[in-house]
Order: C-alpha cells, then sequence, then structure tokens
C-alpha cells in the first residue's frame, strides 16, 4: 500500500483563491483587510514563515504591516507594538511569531492583543471560547494549524467522525487546541492526547485511525507504530543541516517510511505547513467580514 497524499500545498492554493473573490468583496465596500505581524530577533525560520504571510496576504489583494523589534526587546516595548496594533483601524488581524526570545513573558504579550484582532486565536478568550462554543458557529478565531489539519481533512473528504484520533503533542499552538477542535459535535472525533509524559505512546498510535503528530520531534512515527489505513498528519518540525547538501532542511515528526503503511499521509514539508498561512489568513479575512457586518 501507498498512502494517499494529503497535498496541503493544493488545497491552500484553493482556499486562497476563494479569500482572493471574499477580499475583493470586501474592498467593493471600501475595506482592505489587513493583517499584521509581530517578529522579535532574526530567527531565521521565522523570518521565512512572516515572509510567506505576507508575501501570500499581497498576493489576494490583503495589506500587510510587517512590524520588527531586535531579539534584546524588552517586554515594554513589544507590550507598546502590541497597543499601536490594537489601536491601529487599518489593521484587522495580528500574529506574534512564536517563539518569542526566552527572557520575554509570551503568555503576558498574548494576552495583551485585543482579542478581535488575534488572528491567531491564541489569546486566552478566544481559547476559552474554543472550549465552551462545543456547539455554535465559529465567530471566534482558531489556532492556525489545527484549523488547517481539519480543513485539509475535509477539502479531501475525509469524515473524521467517530474516528479514534491520536495527538502527539500538548503545545499551546497545536496540540492543545486540536484536542479541543476534534471533539467538537460538528467534527466528533474521540481524541486521546499523548505527550512527553507518556511512558509508552507506541500502544496508543497503533489502536489510532488518525495520527495528528506534532511533537517537533524528527521521525518519531515510525511504520510499526501505524495502523494500515490510518491517516497520518505530519506537523512537528525539526531543522538541521542536509548533509548532502548543507543547507537547513525541514524534518518532520514522521518516518517517510510509514508512506508503506498508511492510507493517506500529509507530508512535511507540503502538508500542513501552508494550511497555517492560508488559515491565518481565512482569519483575518472573517475579521474583518466580522466588522463590517458580512458575516
Ligand atoms: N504565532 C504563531 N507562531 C507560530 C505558528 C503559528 O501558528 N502562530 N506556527 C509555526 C510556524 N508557522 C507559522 O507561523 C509556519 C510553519 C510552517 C509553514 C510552512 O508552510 N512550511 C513549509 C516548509 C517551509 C520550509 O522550508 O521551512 C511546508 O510545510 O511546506 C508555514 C508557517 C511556529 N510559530
Amino acid at each position: 500500500m501507498t498512502a494517499q497524499i494529503l497535498d496541503g500545498k493544493a488545497a491552500a492554493a484553493a482556499i486562497k483563491d476563494e479569500l482572493a473573490e471574499r477580499v475583493a468583496a470586501l474592498k467593493d465596500r471600501g475595506i482592505t483587510p489587513g493583517i499584521a505581524t509581530v517578529l522579535v530577533g532574526a530567527d531565521p525560520a521565522s523570518q521565512l514563515y512572516v515572509g510567506m504571510k505576507h508575501k501570500q496576504s499581497e498576493a489576494i489583494g490583503m495589506n500587510s504591516i510587517q512590524r520588527e523589534l531586535p531579539a534584546d526587546a524588552t517586554q515594554e516595548q513589544v507590550e507598546a507594538l502590541i497597543d499601536e496594533l490594537n489601536a491601529d483601524e487599518s489593521c484587522h488581524g495580528y500574529i506574534v511569531q512564536l517563539p518569542l526570545p526566552r527572557h520575554l513573558d509570551t503568555d503576558a504579550i498574548l494576552e495583551r492583543i485585543d482579542p478581535a484582532k488575534d488572528a491567531d486565536g491564541l489569546h486566552p478568550t478566544n481559547l476559552g471560547r474554543l472550549v465552551l462554543n462545543v456547539n455554535g458557529p465559529l465567530e471566534t478565531p482558531l489556532p492556525c494549524t489545527p484549523r488547517g489539519v481539519i480543513e485539509l481533512l475535509l477539502r479531501n473528504d475525509y469524515d473524521l467522525g467517530g474516528k479514534h484520533v491520536v495527538v502527539v503533542g500538548r503545545g499551546v499552538t497545536i496540540g492543545r487546541p486540536m484536542g479541543l477542535l476534534l471533539t467538537r459535535r460538528s467534527i466528533n472525533a474521540t481524541v486521546t492526547q499523548v505527550h512527553t509524559g507518556t511512558p509508552e505512546m507506541a500502544p496508543y498510535l497503533q489502536q489510532a485511525d488518525v495520527i495528528v503528530a506534532g511533537a517537533g520531534v524528527k521521525h518519531l512515527i515510525k511504520p510499526e507504530h501505524v495502523k494500515p489505513g490510518a491517516a497520518v498528519l505530519d506537523v512537528g518540525v525539526t531543522r538541521e543541516q542536509d548533509p548532502e547538501t548543507g543547507k537547513s532542511k525541514v524534518y518532520g515528526d514522521v518516518d517517510p517510511a510509514v508512506a508503506e503503511v498508511a492510507g493517506y499521509l500529509s507530508p512535511n514539508p507540503g502538508g500542513v505547513g501552508p494550511m497555517t498561512v492560508a488559515l491565518l489568513m481565512t482569519n483575518v479575512v472573517e475579521t474583518a467580514e466580522r466588522r463590517a457586518e458580512l458575516r
């Protein structure tokens, strides 16, 4: 068996085509949806991700605002920038690129973002709504990677209802919100969450209909962990120097040999990563639509 590839680039391209039409409709009403990013420091991967967000947003007609601070920026400087973006009418939604330098208090910074402009869905109010809003419509922004995972499966006609999903990892951008989203009544999956405190992951993984791997451990998931035919979504990122080219290379959590056992495979790169950017743009367009009372 060779897994059917869940192509994140193709799904993200389709989302962006749809968004371009929604952006044009907003512009007809005199509103240009504005997305902003805050980058603290010069981490090359973060610079790459932020660059992708701006390039792709501009390509669909959005206004993009790129704000940068040096790696030694103080908490006060970052918070002052957050206050500026909260007050900026042209900015409908923004993100603070994570991770932040270690001396900064990430939770306090996320909490300072205006929840109505929180394009990542990581403000405590929005995460709280994700917990509370079990049945309701999506009126709050959802964290982009978990939303990207769901959207990628939906766009490949994969029904998560009644499926046993094992989520690997418990971080705030992927693992924790992933479990909450999957157990919404509209999705109806059964979730097991495993993490670094799980003594033995293999027995859980082997029972899974779907594995969402976001631990950030290179090739953690081996073919023997995967039930034949299962769907495996690789969202973990490890960057190492490629021994052949000497260049920095992305390795996922999933061993490439898993393709021989799985029924569906979302690779990394080329899977959920592009969806993360597309869903970020979706969150901002939805915020602009809410402000224009189009939703
Ligand atoms: N505030 C946030 N910070 C971070 C998030 C997030 O959702 N919000 N997620 C990640 C990084 N990320 C977006 O910010 C992101 C990661 C990967 C990709 C992507 O398209 N990757 C490509 C490969 C690119 C490469 O060569 O490295 C792929 O998967 O094909 C986009 C966005 C951490 N920080």
